[in-house]
């Protein structure tokens, strides 16, 4: 019988991690997103999916004040936090926009939300060829492009739209801008991550914690189960083995997004609940506990802490955490935007691994 090499591993240090995909919300959101995330993940790439979005620049600089405001102290210094941030595309991004985002030191990337595709996406992109003279420019700057990849079209299936727009978008915006680097963003099909996986290295893909943990069955068998609904859905089982594989390959096209993305309880209970699962307090136990599942262990630093950075073009966190396997119940829910309450993803449920708390709060350096 063959054993996987980090069957029986207890404790696993690892670079510290980025999130190369995350909702941090806006305004009193940030007292409980920021040091949620920030107590483990340094580079984090914040949606601009506000209300109003995020478009410019500016608008994004400003963000990032009102983030960085919210960062938690360790023994006096400030934790090693770094947002980068997007802009949302709109059919009216004006192309110099693209030019003062390559000046800039903290907006990263461009973000393409399909008009209606998913939470506040009502001023995204309606055609794509609106755009053209924008994405470009993008091209012709290095400047990554993020893609929530889903048809809109109210008469194709939910379960069908990243497949979709993989055939009817991204093949061909490809074929028209070969050079083009491109995200495409919480993959959660067999097709999403064989479509990736053909296309050259300026091509890569973020990998949700529940898209590697979870398949439609936990979320309809048995009741429905509102916390595990996000967009895109969560696909059959065979799509999740797919993703498992590819994530725990060691291909550098994969690494890690969340998509940790808070919607109040009542928002989530609700005849008409919103889509989002909220994992930052505990996302890399969570991935811990698929990669462990898979026995790749040993594949998680590069999908956590490398190959999003070499994507974006970042060095390599120089700072390290360490995971114990220490049980933990994850809280039922959390305090969120003053009086209101946030139910996570496995609310009451218990974890496999933990950060070990040390001195300097889980990091050594
Ligand atoms: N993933 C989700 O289900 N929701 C995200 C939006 C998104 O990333 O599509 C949100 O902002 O709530
Ligand atoms: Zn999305
Ligand atoms: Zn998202």
């Amino acid at each position: 019988m063959t054993t996987p090499r980090t069957a029986n591993l207890t404790t696993l240090t690892i670079t510290q991690p980025d999130d190369w995909h995350i909702h941090l919300r806006d305004g009193l959101a940030l007292e409980r997103t920021v040091p949620d995330i920030a107590k483990t993940f340094n580079r984090v790439i914040c949606m601009p999916n506000l209300v109003p979005p995020v478009k410019t620049v500016e608008e994004a600089e400003s963000y990032r004040a009102r983030i960085m405001a919210h960062v938690p102290k360790a023994h006096g210094a400030e934790v090693a936090f770094d947002p980068r941030m997007v802009l949302y595309l709109t059919d009216h991004t004006d192309p110099a926009e693209i030019l003062k985002l390559k000046n800039s030191s903290h907006v990263q990337a461009v973000k393409l939300y399909p008009a209606g595709a998913t939470t506040n996406s009502h001023s995204g992109v309606s055609d794509l060829s609106k755009v053209y003279d924008v994405i470009a420019q993008m091209e012709e700057h290095g400047v990554p492009f993020l893609l929530h990849g889903e048809v809109t079209h109210n008469h194709v299936d939910i379960f069908d739209r990243e497949k979709r727009f993989l055939d009817e978008v991204l093949e061909p915006l490809l074929k028209r801008f070969p050079r083009l680097r491109l995200v495409l963003e919480h993959i959660t099909t067999g097709d999403a991550a064989a479509f990736v996986q053909a296309q050259g290295a300026n091509v890569g893909a973020t990998i949700t914690p529940q898209h590697l943990l979870f398949n439609r069955n936990h979320m309809l068998v048995g009741g429905i189960r509102p916390h595990f609904y996000c967009l895109p859905i969560l696909k059959r089982q065979s799509h999740q083995t797919a993703l498992i594989e590819v994530a725990t390959s060691g291909n550098p096209k994969f690494f890690l997004g969340t998509d940790s993305a808070p919607h109040a309880q009542d928002k989530k209970e609700n005849a008409c609940g919103c889509a989002g699962c909220y994992t930052a307090p505990f996302a890399i136990e969570l991935y811990a506990e698929a990669f462990e599942q898979a026995g790749k262990l040993d594949k998680l630093e590069g999908f956590a802490s490398f190959f999003g950075a070499d994507f974006y073009g970042l060095p390599r966190n120089t700072r390290t955490i360490t995971l114990v396997k220490n049980e933990q119940i994850v809280p039922e829910s959390f305090a969120y935007f003053g009086d209101q309450k946030l139910v996570p993803l496995r609310a009451g449920e218990t974890l496999t691994w933990s950060i070990q708390q040390d001195a300097t709060h889980g990091f050594s350096s």
